[in-house]
């Protein structure tokens, strides 16, 4: 995607040069400080994500990429700020109940189900959305079937979408590691989430693997209208796939805005060139 414009736009959203949707805030990021022990990994951050947007976290290692995805999804506790979501301010929550706010996330070391098949893995992503509890479903077998059969659906339109039909049976295991991606992003999709958070989708894998991962990516965003957060290491695919790109640097913000506006940004510059800074 060509991006020319500023990162300047309008509360209410705008149309992207390729045609999309871009809404008003989803989640807005204030003043995010946290620590571990000595270590701050985040200092001072704020950003904020718009609905329909694909907006990527970049930064040399150890920057505090992992951290902020860890926050946005409940993961850690920031010990300053607030995670406003949809205009809420987002209460201490456990990570089941963010996923149930409608944020999931994919995991840099794939987090699958190795003996069980794509299907089954893909269907554990519909838990969120399960209302029939065990006893529920023993006691009301016809709508615990009926809400079956509304998952299965959803999810089998998440395996024609992501073109995974012939290794539905297949016990995850013995995948080649980019079809792994590829159900870890099924499983996550079909939660139906409002904001997609992918943590290095690209890792590991081969050029044409990342060619199906970007298209894939750009697809659910078309498609689904879903927002996505990634971290990425891979500059070519951060600025090819991003709305806007935040740079991190040792816990700190060091630039905001489109691919050319970061492209041109001499801290970001200097921050890969490993020019020391105090
Ligand atoms: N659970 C933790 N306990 C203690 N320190 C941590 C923890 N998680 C992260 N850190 C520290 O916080 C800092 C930021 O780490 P983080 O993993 O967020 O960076 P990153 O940008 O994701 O790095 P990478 O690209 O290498 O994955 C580092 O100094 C790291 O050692």
């Amino acid at each position: 995607m060509t991006q020319t414009a500023t990162s300047e736009r309008p509360d209410d959203g705008y149309i992207t040069q390729d045609g999309r949707k871009i809404g008003g805030m989803l989640m807005e990021m204030r003043n995010i400080t946290l620590r571990f022990g000595g270590v701050v990994a985040i200092k001072d951050i704020s950003f904020n994500i718009r609905e329909g947007e694909i907006r990527a976290i970049i930064g040399p290692n150890g920057a505090g990429k992992s951290s902020m995805l860890n926050v946005i999804s409940g993961f850690y506790h920031p010990q300053e700020g607030d995670v406003i979501f949809r205009g809420e301010k987002r209460p201490r929550m456990k990570p089941y109940q963010v996923a149930r706010l409608g944020i999931a996330r994919t995991f840099q070391n794939i987090a699958l189900f190795g003996g069980m098949s794509v299907l089954d893995n893909i269907m554990t992503g519909r838990l969120t959305h399960m209302r029939a509890g065990l006893v529920q479903q023993a006691l009301w077998w016809g709508s615990a079937q009926r809400e079956e059969v509304k998952n299965r659906e959803k999810v089998e339109k998440i395996i024609d979408f992501l073109e995974i039909q012939h290794i539905r049976k297949t016990p995850v295991a013995r995948l080649p590691y980019g079809l792994k991606k590829r159900v870890e992003l099924a499983r996550a999709l079909a939660a139906e989430p409002k904001l997609l958070l992918l943590d290095e989708p690209m890792a590991g894998m081969n050029v044409e693997e990342k060619e199906d991962m970007s298209r894939f990516i750009l697809d659910v965003n078309d498609e689904f209208g879903t927002t996505i957060a990634l971290i990425e290491h891979d500059m070519g695919v951060v600025m090819d796939l991003s709305d806007r790109v935040v740079v991190m640097d040792y816990g700190k913000k060091i630039g905001d805005g489109t691919p050319d506006e970061i492209r041109n940004n001499q801290a970001v510059i200097d921050a890969y060139l490993g020019v020391a800074h105090d």
